[in-house]
């Protein structure tokens, strides 16, 4: 392992045709130490880490390893200076085995293919961290929490002293998450410096020895995390009080939206992965999924937009048939999605920002005056957009794939909630985005509730889905095992229905898949 004992950013600037990403930061990190890294939406943090690991170069500033100026100009560099990188979206060829991979990236072989030698120190940093790794497994056998740890030892197989962990628990179970947490404190007790880069307050709390807030491009200030709290930490953030908690009152329901009725869809793999769930959502309701991902969610709501084949069973909005039928005709009866992919599903990133800002509803009549779309009215809407949703952007003329990575969501939920859906199908919504964003974002939901939408809410969160839904059906492998309201005591089992163990019976559409 390299000997990192001190890393230091100095001053760093980088701006990207005008716009200041990084102005004058600084940052330090010692060996043994976990320092969360934070901020709002396009403070710059990614910029930085870019700069960090030899992506981007700087405009100015200098990095400084145990006190000795040093040029990082390409990732490669930064590797063998001892910097490893756990991206948000893993780097992996899943086809391959998990040594496969770790040996494409080794950076001190010798030989052709350095399987033994890399074998030998997979299992020697899995006896060390218990990581609980086969080398022999391909990649798409693993789960995400599985692909992540292989991310991890390829960084420490390179010698990596510092590990820079971008979002690393959006992807994770919540026992995934533990047994991550359990990892990262061994490795820092073994003297690994650790950049953890999150929105989630808790995880930095628990985790980090200190934290850096950053702020449009600019530190906002350095602190220790014992002397914070939540509430000061957002404000650092955000510059402003967040709420934690909001009232939802108890509405009626009104009349059903949509009605899915024992439908069965089939996954990637070829076979079936939704196993007969039916139930129905009326207007003034969030109806939240809860579930560990991988249990068939994201299917079902592929399977209602349109964007997957039901194998059995139906699916009506506003009691029109809707079964199988074409992305825009759903959307046309009045369902606008936010999926889970963003980036593949939600925007066409070389389009510019206000092109996507009317994606999927540029034939409508306000957008488009006979064969010609209307373009002074969509930059008008393009520009109400940015402004009521906060994305941060130097102007609509930008393209969309140059927004960081929260404000291209909020750019997706702005276009969707906007155009007033009858149903929202919303998928993981708030993941990615700041504490100030996802206050925004939950309000707007509650506000579609009770402006008479309905909605579908699938979230690994159980706080969100808590704070947020009326009534709850938690899925497990394609079957929902209940459907709860929001104040059933039996939510409390909700743990154990997420883990299969427990199947509730409701009196619900529920009953049709138990
Ligand atoms: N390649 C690029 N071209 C143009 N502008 C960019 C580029 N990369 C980043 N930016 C801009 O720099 C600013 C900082 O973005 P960055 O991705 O570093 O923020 P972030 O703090 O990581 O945000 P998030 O929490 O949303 O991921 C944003 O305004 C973004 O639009």
């Amino acid at each position: 392992m390299k000997t990192i004992e001190t890393l230091e950013m100095i001053d760093i600037s980088k701006s990207f045709h005008g716009v200041r990403a990084n102005d004058g930061i600084n940052l330090k990190i010692s060996s043994g130490e976990i320092l969360g890294l934070l901020g709002e939406n396009g403070a710059g943090k990614t910029t930085l880490m870019n700069i960090l690991y030899g992506i981007y170069q700087p405009d100015g500033g200098e990095i400084r390893i145990n006190g000795r100026p040093v040029s990082i100009d390409s990732p490669r560099a930064s590797i063998d200076h001892g910097i490893g990188m756990v991206h948000q979206h893993f780097m992996l060829i899943q086809n391959h085995s998990v040594i496969e991979n770790i040996a494409l990236g080794y950076s001190h072989s010798p030989a052709l293919f350095p399987g033994k030698k890399i074998r030998q120190r997979i299992v020697s940093f899995s006896e060390k961290f218990n990581f609980n790794i086969d080398p022999d497994k391909k990649i798409w056998q693993l789960s995400a929490g599985e692909q992540q740890r292989v991310e991890i030892i390829k960084a420490l197989v390179n010698g990596a002293g510092l590990l820079i962990l971008d979002e690393p628990t959006s992807v994770l179970t919540p026992q995934e998450t533990r047994d991550f947490f359990e990892i990262l404190e061994k490795m820092k007790n073994d003297g690994q410096m650790i950049i953890l880069i999150s929105h989630k307050l808790d995880e930095i709390k628990k985790l980090c020895d200190r934290v850096t807030v950053l702020r449009k491009g600019r530190v906002e200030g350095h602190s220790d995390t014992d002397s914070l709290d939540n509430r000061s930490l957002a404000r650092m953030m955000i510059g402003r009080d967040v709420v934690f908690s909001f009232s939802r009152e108890k509405m009626p329901r009104l009349q059903k939206v949509l009605d899915v009725e024992d439908v069965k869809v089939d996954g990637d793999k070829g076979y079936q992965v939704v196993n007969g769930i039916s139930f129905q959502i009326y207007r003034n309701e969030i109806f939240g999924i809860a579930g560990v991902s991988g249990n068939g969610q994201r299917e079902l709501v592929e399977a209602i937009t349109g964007l997957r084949l039901v194998r059995q069973g139906r699916i009506r909005i506003n009691d029109i048939d809707i079964t199988n039928e074409s992305p825009r005709k759903i959307h046309n009866n009045g369902v606008s999605h936010v999926p889970e992919e963003r980036i593949r599903f939600g925007i066409a990133p070389n389009l510019f920002l206000y092109e996507n800002a009317i994606l999927k509803q540029h034939h409508q009549k306000k957008f488009s005056r006979r064969a010609f779309l209307a373009y002074g009215r969509i930059r008008a809407h393009a520009q109400q957009l940015i402004k009521d949703f906060q994305v941060a952007t130097p102007s609509i003329n930008v393209q969309t794939k140059n927004l960081s990575g929260g404000n291209i969501q909020k750019l997706i939920l702005g276009r969707e909630i906007s155009d007033k859906p009858d149903l929202l199908v919303a998928s993981h919504p708030t993941y990615g985005l700041d504490v100030g964003a996802t206050e925004y974002l939950r309000n707007q939901l509650l506000k579609r509730r009770s402006d008479g939408g309905a909605v579908l809410l699938v979230s690994e969160d159980l706080d969100e889905i808590f704070e947020l839904c009326d009534r709850i059906a938690v899925i497990f492998q394609g079957r929902f095992m209940g459907i709860l309201e929001s104040d059933d005591p039996r939510i409390a089992d909700i743990g154990l229905m997420m883990a299969g163990t427990k199947k509730i019976k409701t009196g619900d559409g529920a009953d049709a898949s138990l």
